[in-house]
């Protein structure tokens, strides 16, 4: 059976709690990822994010709850950071095929997509963030993930390349049809793509639309205002607006102080 009928989630979470000694890291948390979604789970430090796809992954079983994993669903994993051991350098090239049962032409297609032929015989101990954000990205899409987990893609990036790992991230969904998990911290950046977002501190403050999630007071109150201003800015999807005059005042993400007015 094909899943792309938007009532059957890839991944169903059922009141998954998770407690660490005398510690609670998650309660109460109810989720489903249906197909080409995108949502980002948001949280202060220490509020369950990691714990959180730990327990999705299957990597660690929670205290009490279930989690149910669809059968044709496959996961594409982008960690925070990978260890990689200093004194024994790898060719990218060589880090990408020792994913077992992956072909040649499946490597060279991911090269492609995530444009990083010109790194193949780098070293994997002297990439940039930013470069191994991308080389991580494509070991992920190697078995031809229907959802993509990402752990803060963002961190170690410098601005200019976050929005083009962004972009690329966009354009991967776009060409795989996949859905995508993200926690991130940038969402000023993420959020324009984003589906649902889902606020996390032990347990799930707020979720829904950025729009609906950056006015709620709990997202204020946890994030503060200004950026839940920031944020509302950055959802808007419209590609132009019109000024009083039916003139084109804004494309894109290039918004104009008159259009901005106008929009409020
Ligand atoms: N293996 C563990 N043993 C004990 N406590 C743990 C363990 N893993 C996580 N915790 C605790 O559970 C809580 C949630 O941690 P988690 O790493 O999931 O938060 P987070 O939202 O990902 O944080 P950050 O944004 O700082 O990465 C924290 O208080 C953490 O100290």
């Amino acid at each position: 059976m094909q899943i792309n009928s938007i009532k059957i989630p890839l991944i169903e979470l059922q009141n998954i709690k998770v407690v660490f000694g005398a510690k609670t890291a998650l309660q109460n948390i109810n989720l489903s990822i249906y197909p080409n979604t995108v949502i980002t789970i948001v949280g202060p430090n220490g509020g369950g994010k990691s714990t959180l796809l730990k327990v999705l992954l299957k990597l660690l079983s929670p205290t009490d709850g279930k989690v149910i994993h669809h059968r044709d669903l496959r996961i594409g994993y982008v960690p925070q950071k990978i260890h990689l051991e200093q004194s024994l350098p790898i060719t990218v090239e060589k880090f990408l095929s020792l994913k077992k049962g992956i072909s040649k032409a499946e490597i060279q297609d991911a090269i492609e997509l995530l444009s990083i032929k010109h790194l193949i015989h780098s070293s994997m101990q002297k990439l940039s963030g930013g470069e191994m954000q991308r080389v991580l990205l494509a070991r992920a899409l190697l078995n031809k993930p229907n959802l993509l987990v990402l752990d803060e893609p963002m961190q170690g990036v410098d601005l200019g390349g976050q929005i083009e790992l962004y972009q690329l991230i966009h354009q991967t969904r776009e060409k795989l049809n996949c859905a995508i998990l993200m926690v991130s911290h940038d969402l000023h950046i993420v959020m324009a793509d984003t589906n649902e977002v889902v606020c996390i501190n032990r347990h799930i403050c707020c979720a829904g639309s950025p729009e609906k999630v950056s006015n709620d007071p709990t997202f204020i109150h946890l994030f503060g205002a200004q950026f839940s201003q920031n944020v509302a800015f950055y959802t808007h999807h419209h590609n132009h607006q019109h000024n009083m005059h039916g003139d084109v005042c804004c494309i894109g993400n290039k918004h104009s102080v008159q259009c901005i007015n106008n929009g409020r």
